[in-house]
Parts: C-alpha cells; structure tokens; sequence
C-alpha cells in the first residue's frame, strides 16, 4: 500500500503548530511550530481589562508557515502523498466578518481595530453580557444555557458578540456574521469562507453558541432580539446546522495547494477546539476523562448519548452530541487558570530580582524556579495543618462558572516558607479539579479513567502526583507531546475516508502511554480533610468577595 500522509494544525494561545502524519502508521513525518508575531509583542491586548485579541494575519501567517515548515522535514515526495488537513484551535474565539467571510481587520479602516480582531477565549471584557445572558435565559420559556451547565460565560460566542457590537458602531454597522476560528481557517484552506455557506464546526456551536437541535439551532430570534435590538436578524447570517470533525468541508483551494505545495485534490475536514480534538488524539474512550493541563485546563468527558443524553448536567461548559467524537457526548469542563497559578508565584518571586539584580539572574531564576520549588515541596509531609489555597485566580470556568472570583491563601505563619507555598497552590490547582471530577459523579456521571495531555501533564511528577492522591484515582500521561495536533491529524484521515471513524484513526495513529501516578492511600486520607478546608475557603471567598451570585446556585 502507498504511504498516505495527514496534517494537524493545532493553533494555541501563543503560537500555531503543524503536524505531518503517516495515517496509516502514526509515524510523525515533521513538525513546525510557528509563534504569533503581534501577539508575541502584546498588540491590541490589555490585560488589566482582560482583552486579548489576536490579528487574523498572525492566524494566515503561522498557517503557512506551520504547514510548509512542517512539510520541509519530509522528503519531497511526501507533498504528494498529502491527503487531507484538519485543524483545531482555542475558543471561544470569534471574530467579526463581512458578507465574504472576511474578518473586518483586513479591511481597509480596521486594520488596527481590536473590535475587528479575534476575541480570544481568554478575553473576559463581556462578563456583565455573560450575566444579562444568563438572567434572561433563566427566564425564558426555553432556558438555552440548558445544555451548557446552566451558566453562560463571558468566554464565549454570544457574550463578545453583544459587548462588541455595543462598544464599537463600526464594527456593528459593518459586521455582517460572525465566525469562530476554528471555522474561518479551515474555510479560508478551502477557498470559501461565505458565511451562510461553510460548514461550521458543531464542538464550537454546541458548547459556546448555544446551538442545539432541540431548539433548531441557535436561540430563537426573539430571545436574541430580546436580549439587545442589534442581534436583530443575526441569526439568519449564522447557520442552522453544524457538523462534526470527521466530516470533510471541502477540498483545497488552488491558491493554498500551490502556497504549500500539495496537490490539488487535499480534503480539508471540519474544524474543532483543541481540547476536543486533544481529547481524540490522547485516544478518549467512553467514559475517560482528559486533561488537557497547561496555562489552564480543559477537562473533556464522553459517553454514549443514549446513556448520558437525558441528563443536564449543572454547571459544566457544556454536553454537545459529537462534539468530541460523532454519536457520542462530549462534555467538556475545566480551571481558568491551573499551570498560570504556578506562573503567577514565579513572577512574585522574580520580579524583584529582575528590579534589584537585572535581567540575567531574573531569567536563570525563572527558568529553575518551579521545578525547584517542585522538588522542596515533594520532600515536605502532608498534614491537616498545612497552609490552604484557593485556584480561583484568573476567576472560576467550572463547576459553576464564575469569572468575577479571586484566588486565596490562608494558613500562613512565620514558618510558610516558598516551597510550602508553592505545594499549597500545587494543592489548590488539584481541589479545583477535584470539584469538577466531583460534579460529573454527583451528576451521574462515571469517570472510569484519566487521562492528561499539555505542558504541565509532561513537565511536572509533582502536580501529577498531587492529583493523583486528590482525585484518588490513577492518571496515565500520553506520550504524544502535541496530543492536539495529532487528534486534529486523526480526525483528518477520517474526513478523507482513510479511516472509516475516529476510533479506527486512533488504533492505527495513536501514540499510546509513557507514565501512569498512581493515588497513595496515606496521603490522599489526608487530602480528603484539607479539601473540606478548601471548599469552606472557596465558600467564604463566594460570600464575601464575589461581586454577583453564581448563577447556577441562584436558580
Ligand atoms: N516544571 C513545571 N511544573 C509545573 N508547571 C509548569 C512547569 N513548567 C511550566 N509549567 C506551566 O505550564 C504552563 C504552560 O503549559 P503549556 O501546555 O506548555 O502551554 P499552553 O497552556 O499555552 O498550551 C504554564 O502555566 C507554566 O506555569
Ligand atoms: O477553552 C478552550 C476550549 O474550549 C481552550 O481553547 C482554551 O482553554 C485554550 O487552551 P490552550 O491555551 O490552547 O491550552
């Protein structure tokens, strides 16, 4: 049999990276990686407002750049043999459109416009939509947060559109549709990015839209009228349906064919996020719970639709048929901020260095600073009297999704030195995930694995560890170091009918295990009291901190 070769392009938050794959064997043929030039240099970003934009030529450039980098590795004949590309990437993450699909950031007028740029997922300037959103759905006949945990997040599709459209009169008079990235990218591969016509990604739809069959689509034009006047007739310019990843969504363009040099006929499939496509690549079976652990965390669940469908599960970011793999539930969940609490503690300690010592120590102290601190904080006991933090820092994604709550340590005497600090906010990153290992059970929801995929599932047998004797359940690490790259590679074998579905794809490309942590009986017992301790600090903080009531709680 011929050699046939599939990309994945998995687009990050801070860079984009291609990998070439033999479909037949898993065999990795090149990879590049291609890092965002103007976010890179934090243009039209400000996070002390949370907004984070990202310029759509950051996007087409790292697409040639990844693909073509990654296809200079291989030997020529390879290009040849190239079948089929699908890609995957943040979201919630849309962008403003003209009536020809074209983000209003390369028109001329907004080429500077952060309004016409990509809201990346991050991006939490729409928390008071979120929450007009959330309000209104709870009172409509039909509540559309119903499949998506009850409680709309200002990461998302609906909330940025209406923030967007009510900050910026251009953008609102000249935005004719909307698009999530991982639509506009795999539409611009093909050479038609018409709004109306592309096929649009149901992982994206389903957990951020609040796209559903039940309601026969998006939610009804009166609720969105409702909600602001300027969504009036919108959703016309949207889309009804939406497809799932092992669908194709066309064929290559002639202009990309000879930009990266494939042939003419290369099958372009139906986008998705990462996490979902990571979840494919990282071999997900029903019932597995993956990681995909890194600056956050996004947590992905499957089950067969017909033994989970019926439920509603509360406050998750949402169950969407096939959004993971066709016919079957995706759910996903997850912590605004799990690797960024450790970042965060580093830039505490580091930037008076860097003020008082200058760059170089600062740079050498960052680059050891963390897995230092993890091996102090491995040698110390784990007592019922050790400090105990709160993960809340860059705000709550799950359960019960709430971006306007703040991070805590408490417990702290003359004696906390760093490492005890550190192994406490290591700590509080594994109780948030235990809360939400503990709302899929309370749910009715069985976890019969865990898997982790990301930097910090790789980099660190201390947080791994951690988790393992919080959750009290063993997690296997899979050995692919771009596990989202090679599920978006799988998926597009599958939509190039190399593979006749995702669980074939994944026999004969996955990459399989390279470590499994097991849970240790006597630390987790101790484990189990300090979580209590947790969830009466989070409870305290919820009181007495938070600017609004969770909505999930208030219904
Ligand atoms: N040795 C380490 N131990 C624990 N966390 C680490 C370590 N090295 C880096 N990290 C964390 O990993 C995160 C980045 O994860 P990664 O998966 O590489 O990126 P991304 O989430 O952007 O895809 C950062 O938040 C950083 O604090
Ligand atoms: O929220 C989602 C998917 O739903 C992710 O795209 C988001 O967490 C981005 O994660 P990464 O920065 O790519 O690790």
């Amino acid at each position: 049999m011929t050699n046939q070769y599939v990309i994945g392009v998995d687009y990050g938050t801070d860079s984009v990276r291609a990998l070439l794959v033999n479909a037949h064997t898993g065999e990795i043929a090149g990879t590049h990686v291609y890092e965002y030039t103007r976010w890179k240099q934090g243009l039209y970003c400000n996070p002390n407002q949370s907004q984070f934009r990202q310029h759509p030529l950051d996007y087409l450039e790292g697409l040639e750049q990844s693909i073509t980098g990654a296809l200079a590795q291989a030997p020529v004949a390879v290009r040849q043999q190239v079948k089929a590309i699908s890609v995957d990437t943040t979201g919630s993450t849309p962008v403003a459109v003209d009536e020809r699909g074209t983000p209003l950031a390369l028109l001329p007028g907004f080429e500077d416009n952060p309004n016409g740029m990509f809201i990346l997922w991050k991006d939490h300037t729409a928390n008071a939509e979120a929450e007009e959103i959330n309000a209104l759905a709870h009172r409509w006949d039909t509540d559309f947060t119903k499949y998506v945990g009850r409680v709309y997040s200002s990461e998302w599709f609906w909330a940025k559109i209406l923030h967007t459209l009510r900050v910026d009169a251009a953008v609102q008079e000249k935005a004719y549709s909307w698009m999530e990235h991982c639509d506009w990218i795999s539409a611009v591969l093909t050479g038609n990015t018409t709004p109306g016509t592309i096929k649009r990604s149901r992982c994206a739809a389903g957990h951020k839209a609040m796209w559903h069959e039940e309601f026969e689509g998006l939610p009804s034009e009166e609720f969105l009228k409702a909600l602001d006047p300027r969504l009036a007739g919108l959703r016309e310019r949207l889309y009804r349906n939406t497809f799932t990843s092992d669908e194709a969504m066309g064929t290559i363009s002639t202009e990309w064919a000879e930009k990266l040099g494939l042939p003419a006929d290369v099958t372009i499939g139906v986008g998705a996020f990462d996490a979902h496509m990571g979840a494919v690549g990282a071999e997900i079976t029903p019932y597995t719970f993956v990681r995909v652990m890194g600056t956050s965390t996004c947590d992905m669940l499957l089950a067969p639709t017909e033994e989970i469908g019926h439920l509603l599960i509360r406050g998750i970011c949402g169950q969407v048929d096939g959004s993971i793999i066709p016919d079957m539930l995706g759910m996903e969940a997850g912590q605004s901020a799990f690797g960024d609490v450790y970042a965060w503690f580093q830039r505490v300690i580091t930037e008076p260095v860097r003020d008082l010592l200058g760059n170089e120590a600062a740079n050498e102290l960052a680059k050891n600073l963390i897995p230092h601190l993890a091996e102090k904080a491995a040698q110390l006991p784990v007592t019922e009297n050790d400090p105990v933090a709160v993960d809340w820092f860059n705000g709550r994604r799950t359960p019960d999704a709430n971006h306007t709550l703040k991070g805590a340590i408490t417990g702290l005497n003359l004696g906390s030195d760093a490492p005890r600090i550190f192994k406490a906010l290591v700590e509080a990153t594994a109780f948030g995930s235990k809360a939400i290992v503990d709302r899929f059970l309370g749910e009715g929801v069985p976890i019969k694995q865990v898997i982790a995929i990301g930097g910090v599932a790789k980099k660190s047998a201390f947080v791994m560890q951690t988790l393992a004797d919080v959750l009290q359940m063993p997690i296997k690490i899979a050995s692919s170091d771009q596990a989202c790259a090679l599920g978006a590679a799988m998926c597009a074998a599958v939509a190039a009918g190399i593979h006749p579905d995702m669980a074939t794809a994944q026999a004969a490309m996955g990459s399989g295990f390279d470590a499994s942590y097991e849970p240790r009986t006597d630390v987790s017992v101790v484990y189990q009291k300090l979580y209590q301790k947790y969830q009466q600090l989070g409870s305290f903080i919820e009181a007495a901190t938070s600017q609004h009531t969770p909505v999930a709680e208030a219904v």
